[in-house]
């Protein structure tokens, strides 16, 4: 069976970059768009340009795209002058760009609200605005703002519109729900009833929004109507609370029914595989943290938590997963908690290279310390490293490398040689090594940022300065990141620090310590991940 195209529009540089605190740089952008390109997307809209000075740089000198449509975005020409002397719109036109979106008004209540003109002149500005664009021999792109809201105000006038826009020549006419406030079914009953106006279905898009948290909903529910193609962004960036996100509507269109029969969307089944990897790369260019629970690509998509689930999956993953991870580039995680059993603890020890029969009395053991020990404020699903010490420790396969005799810190707040206010810490840590005592200090004085300036990265410091016979194993070893929080242990409020570490093999682990003093906390985390990059080295007591 042939499938029907269905044409996806990203968005990301253009609506992606209206999200609050989001800016694009200009090398962002050409990573971006060519993240896109590779994946198959059939439109890449890149921003206005003359809008701002990026975008102007970037139409400037645009992207070569293999596959996508470059597109350039700008809005119809305002009243009271021809299209070809408007200058917005020959700014937009100017970037010399195969196709062009432009944004028009479709809602009565807009023209002669937001606008300030008439009816009639509204309808005469698409008219004259696409007819310009076709007449360069530019793909043409009606965004019709507020088309829904429209619609339910004024049918035969936001209806007038979208065919004044197809008869100047319009490739497509595309239904906005701009302020995101309709919902699912109205959006397939209108798209419906569209469509009967005379609009065809293979000229019509949906571009929707998320303030209802049913964009995705939305533009499926659009295509389920007749629509033919979806406007979206990456990991559903966009003015407000996002557009519809292409992160998980392109494994739904590849992967699910109807979809996966119905349409060709352009992007083939081995391309889904890197979608986690440009969901994180979004991330990345944002400095955001990834959402764990984003579908289909957060950490926690294919996380098992739970016992009963855990038990399941070791016997088949499609007992609790509805697609193979790896099929968009993600993995399965079956992490150690208190709602575990002994499916996710020999699953983890398994991880961790740590063989236990089925049955073995001691997994009982290992399950009730980690419960015990999260009642006390320990989290184990995220903290592996420390787990696995745990683990060992009741196996009796925990070496003791070290033992820490005494340490302390000091954190003081001076002003420097220049008069400026500084945070020095210091810190001393004695361990004894098979009964050598050996002392070593720290201070966080030449830190590069001030983040590194604190009691944590001092002791970190000194406690990895001097291991004596284990340093060649730590050389490599650093500090990349630490949480701090304040949460119940029994009855107690205590502090439960988690500490990321990194290696130069690119190794990163978590460890977790959990005291009622914040620098006790971290000590026990920084202890652990010392002797957990001991035990992964091979090193031997
Ligand atoms: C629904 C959407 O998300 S559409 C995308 C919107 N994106 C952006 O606005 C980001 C980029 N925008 C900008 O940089 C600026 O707004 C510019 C450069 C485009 C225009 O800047 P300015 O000329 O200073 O105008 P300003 O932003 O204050 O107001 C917009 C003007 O466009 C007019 N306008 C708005 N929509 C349209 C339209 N579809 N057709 C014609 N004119 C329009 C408004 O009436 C207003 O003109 P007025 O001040 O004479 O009433
Ligand atoms: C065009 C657009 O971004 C909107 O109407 O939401």
């Amino acid at each position: 069976m042939t499938r029907e195209k269905l044409s996806l529009f990203d968005t990301t540089l253009r609506d992606g970059q209206q999200t609050h605190g989001v800016d694009f740089s200009l090398e962002d952008k050409r990573r971006i768009a060519r993240a896109l390109d590779t994946l198959g997307l059939d439109y890449v809209e890149g921003g206005w340009p003359g809008a701002n000075p990026t975008d102007s740089d970037f139409f400037d000198a645009a992207p070569t795209l293999d596959h996508a449509t470059f597109t350039a975005f700008g809005m119809t020409k305002r009243a009271g002058r021809s299209a070809a002397n408007d200058e917005v719109l020959a700014s937009v036109l100017n970037a010399n760009t195969p196709a062009v979106c432009l944004v028009g008004k479709s809602h009565d209540f807009h023209v002669t609200t937001a606008l300030n003109i008439t009816l009639d002149e509204n309808r005469e500005n698409i008219r004259e605005s696409f007819a310009h664009v076709v007449a360069q021999g530019r793909e043409a792109l009606f965004d019709a703002e507020h088309f829904f809201d429209g619609y339910k105000a004024n049918r035969e006038y936001a209806l007038g519109c979208l065919h004044d826009a197809l008869q100047a020549g319009c490739r497509w006419v595309v239904l906005c729900d701009t302020n995101g406030g309709t919902l699912p079914g109205e959006i397939g009953r209108i798209v419906t009833e569209v469509i009967a106006s005379g609009v065809p279905g293979e000229k019509l898009g949906i571009h929707t929004h998320n303030d209802t948290e049913t964009a995705v909903a939305g533009a499926l529910a659009a295509v389920d109507a007749g629509a033919r193609q979806i406007q979206g962004t990456l990991n559903g960036l966009g003015e407000r609370c996002g557009n519809a996100n292409l992160i998980s509507l392109i494994p739904t269109l590849l992967l699910k029914e109807p979809y996966a029969s119905q349409f060709d969307i352009g992007i083939p089944l081995e391309k889904l595989g890197d979608l986690t990897q440009i969901s994180r790369m979004l991330d990345d260019i944002l400095n955001r943290v990834p959402n764990r629970h984003a579908a289909y690509v957060g950490a926690s998509a294919f996380t098992h938590k739970a016992g009963l689930h855990a038990s399941a999956i070791l016997k088949d993953p499609t007992t609790y997963e509805h697609v193979v991870p790896e099929t968009v580039g993600n993995a399965r995680v079956v992490p150690m908690s208190n709602q575990a059993g002994q499916s996710n603890l020999r699953q983890r020890l398994e991880e961790a290279g740590i063989a236990v029969e089925k049955g073995d009395a001691r997994l009982s053991e290992i399950l009730n310390e980690v419960k015990r020990r999260e009642d006390q404020g320990y989290a184990y699903d995220s903290a592996k490293g420390s787990f696995e010490l745990v683990a060992r420790g009741i196996l009796g396969q925990l070496p003791r490398f070290f033992d820490v005799e005494r340490y302390r810190v000091m954190v003081e707040k001076r002003r420097n040689a220049r008069g400026e206010k500084i945070t020095v810490s210091e810190a001393v840590v004695v361990v004894n090594i098979g009964g050598e005592r050996i002392i070593s200090a720290a201070d966080s004085f030449f830190a590069e940022s001030e983040a590194d300036q604190g009691p944590v990265h001092a002791l970190s410091a000194a406690l990895r300065r001097d291991l004596g016979r284990y340093q060649s194993f730590i050389n490599d070893m650093k500090l990349v990141d630490f949480k701090v929080r304040i949460t119940n242990g029994g009855t107690e409020a205590v502090t439960r620090v988690l500490i990321d570490s990194e290696d130069g093999q690119g190794r990163r682990w978590s460890t977790v310590g959990v005291s009622a003093n914040i620098v006790d906390a971290s000590f026990q985390a920084l202890s652990d991940a010392v002797t957990w990059k001991l035990i992964r080295d091979g090193a031997t007591a």
